[in-house]
């Protein structure tokens, strides 16, 4: 990708995962609400390319856009427990004004953040907790419909089908990577479902890579590590798109502890932004999710 590559909620958690990973790769617009600081931008990036605005400016966005060749678009309310005029706001409206500027600018590749709660209705009762675990068969793997479990999930099935209508009606290559559940360093601890959806550090860097570099119509796939415990299938994700994942939460105890001789996450590689503190949610923070390590 010889032009820059638009992040929008570059300060965020998963926009900070990529950056540490790649942030040395690509020529980079970073856009967020908030301001970033200078520990969570890479060395070469000026302050000519760092767009502190809101999804939903048009103008603001369309400005940051121009002359852009891909777009990772991450900005929007994480919560699974997010209000609908929140996520009517920032998840459904704000995609929509960055996905139709996208068109407008003739961008190639864009990357949708979809989220497991697109899908969280298929874990039903008689589903769960056999699903996270390893010797259960179970599978989703992208073809299946929507079936949110709340109103997070139903703005980021919304997210997925505009990039659907985006890529018939414009031919805009996207894809939209389910996002299992970020953590850095270790899975999420004692946590069954979340060590089924980790994704680690640097298979997440490494996934939105290969969203920039792989050539594709539309797609959707899901954003998690090589967890025996997985009832996501990778396979639509290493066909589509090479993604070859490094990370897989069975080389952790239940309690996040590496196991003895197993290949365990390093960590983060970019010098530039390796220091950077871990992003401080900017939505007050889901009453029951883990926040230790995100
Ligand atoms: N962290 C995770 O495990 C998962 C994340 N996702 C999705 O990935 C994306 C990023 O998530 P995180 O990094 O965890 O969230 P985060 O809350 O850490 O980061 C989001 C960033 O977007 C910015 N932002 C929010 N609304 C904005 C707006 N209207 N305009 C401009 N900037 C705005 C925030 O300032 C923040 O820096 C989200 O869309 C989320 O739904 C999906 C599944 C799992
Ligand atoms: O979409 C998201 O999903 C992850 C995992 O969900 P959880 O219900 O198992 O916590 C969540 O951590 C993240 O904040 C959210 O954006």
């Amino acid at each position: 990708m010889d032009e820059p590559v638009l992040l929008t909620g570059a300060g965020g958690r998963v926009g900070q995962a990529i950056l540490r990973g790649i942030g040395d790769d690509y020529e980079w617009r970073l856009l967020d609400r908030e301001p970033l600081p200078a520990a969570k931008v890479p060395d070469r990036v000026t302050d000519a390319d760092r767009y502190v605005a809101d999804i939903t400016d048009e103008r603001a966005v369309r400005e940051a856009m121009e002359g852009v060749g891909a777009v990772i678009h991450l900005a929007g309310d994480p919560r699974k427990t997010a209000p609908w005029d929140s996520v009517l706001r920032n998840n459904i409206d704000g995609t929509q004004v960055v996905m139709r500027a996208a068109v407008d600018a003739g961008v190639e590749k864009f990357a949708f953040a979809s989220s497991n709660h697109a899908v969280g209705g298929y874990e039903t009762d008689d589903r769960t907790p056999d699903l996270y675990r390893t010797d259960d068969d179970y599978r989703l793997d992208g073809t299946e419909p929507p079936r949110p479990g709340n109103l997070y999930g139903v703005s980021k099935a919304t997210g997925e089908a505009l990039g659907r209508l985006y890529h018939d009606e414009h031919g805009m290559s996207v894809v939209c990577v389910r996002i299992g559940n970020l953590t850095r360093d270790h899975p999420p601890r004692e946590y069954e479902r979340g060590q089924a959806m980790w994704l680690s550090h640097r298979d997440c860097a490494h996934l939105f890579d290969r969203c920039l570099r792989a050539d594709y119509g539309y797609e959707v796939v899901y954003g998690i590590s090589n967890n025996d415990r997985r009832y996501y299938s990778l396979e639509r994700a290493r066909e589509a798109l090479g993604y070859a994942p490094a990370d897989n939460s069975a080389n952790y105890t239940f309690e996040g502890e590496p196991k003895e001789g197993a290949a365990t996450e390093d960590g983060g590689t970019d010098p530039a932004v390796a220091e950077a503190p871990p992003a401080e949610p900017n939505f007050p923070s889901d009453p029951d999710t883990p926040t230790d390590g995100a």
